[in-house]
């Protein structure tokens, strides 16, 4: 059964920066699916592009994977058996990972790893999934965060990273966060819910705009980028090797 999320229900008397603590992992299927526009649709996607660019005996690393929803999309589309290397930091996601992900067909493909992302060595890979992680690392980091993916991927190997983005122009990056704020009201969400979690994201989550993202993967020297998708302030992009 999926619980709901109500974290942000109440008043708080302090609104702390958000984390990936056992809380949010307990909610963490509601809250997703509820506050990321797209999300199922990029799932879906993941599994196409994994089933295309899958290459024989090469990894696929899902980097930041929480309850694995990526690395079983990818484990889904591939069709060579790929090891798939899920990766993430938060103790109380990975225990969740596991018992979640065996329940479903492919989970043996799928390996854990408690590890901070940005310490990590990536080889022999043919797809790298950064699924809303990217805006969690220190915006310092990111340069080198990706360099090293592109380094670890082969030849025609593609990094697919999605991301909640700010818009460079202040007037429709307002009417953006507005969509997804009514996204958020559609879903249940109240004012209070949505003001307080802004709050506690404001210093954990610092957005790149979509041309920053570009111009980061084509200077770290993948050949071109595709946005796939975008809802409101998400977007989803596949930087090609
Ligand atoms: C929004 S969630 C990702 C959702 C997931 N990829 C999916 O498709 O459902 C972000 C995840 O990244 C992890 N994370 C953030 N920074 C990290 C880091 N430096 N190293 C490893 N994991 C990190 C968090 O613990 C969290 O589980
Ligand atoms: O921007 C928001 O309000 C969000 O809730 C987004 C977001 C995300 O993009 O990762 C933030 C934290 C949770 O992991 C789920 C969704």
């Amino acid at each position: 059964m999926q619980n709901t999320d109500t974290i942000f229900a109440q008043p708080l008397n302090e609104v702390k920066d958000f984390r990936f603590d056992e809380q949010v992992a307990d909610v963490f299927p509601d809250m997703i699916s509820r506050s990321v526009p797209g999300y199922q649709s990029i799932l879906n996607a993941i599994e196409f592009l994994a089933n295309r660019y899958a290459q024989p005996n090469k990894r696929i690393y899902d980097l930041g994977c929480s309850l694995g929803a990526a690395s079983l999309a990818a484990a889904h589309g591939a069709q060579h058996e790929n090891p798939i290397y899920a990766i993430d930091n938060s103790q109380a996601m990975l225990a969740r990972c596991g018992r979640y992900i065996r329940q479903f067909q492919h989970a043996n493909n799928i390996q854990l790893f408690e590890n901070d992302i940005t310490q990590i060595e990536i080889s022999d890979a043919c797809m790298v999934i950064m699924n809303f992680t990217l805006q969690f690392v220190d915006p310092a980091k990111r340069d080198a965060m990706i360099k090293t993916i592109y380094n670890g991927l082969e030849p025609g190997g593609v990094l697919i990273l999605a991301e909640k983005i700010r818009h460079e122009d202040p007037q429709a990056d307002e009417l953006l966060v507005d969509l997804h704020h009514d996204f958020k009201r559609q879903n249940g969400y109240s004012e209070l819910e949505i003001s307080q979690k802004r709050v506690a994201l404001e210093n954990v989550m610092q957005l790149d705009s979509f041309e920053t993202h570009r111009k980061r993967m084509l200077n770290a020297g993948f050949s071109s980028v595709a946005l796939i998708q975008q809802q409101f302030n998400f977007c989803a992009m596949v930087a090609m090797k």
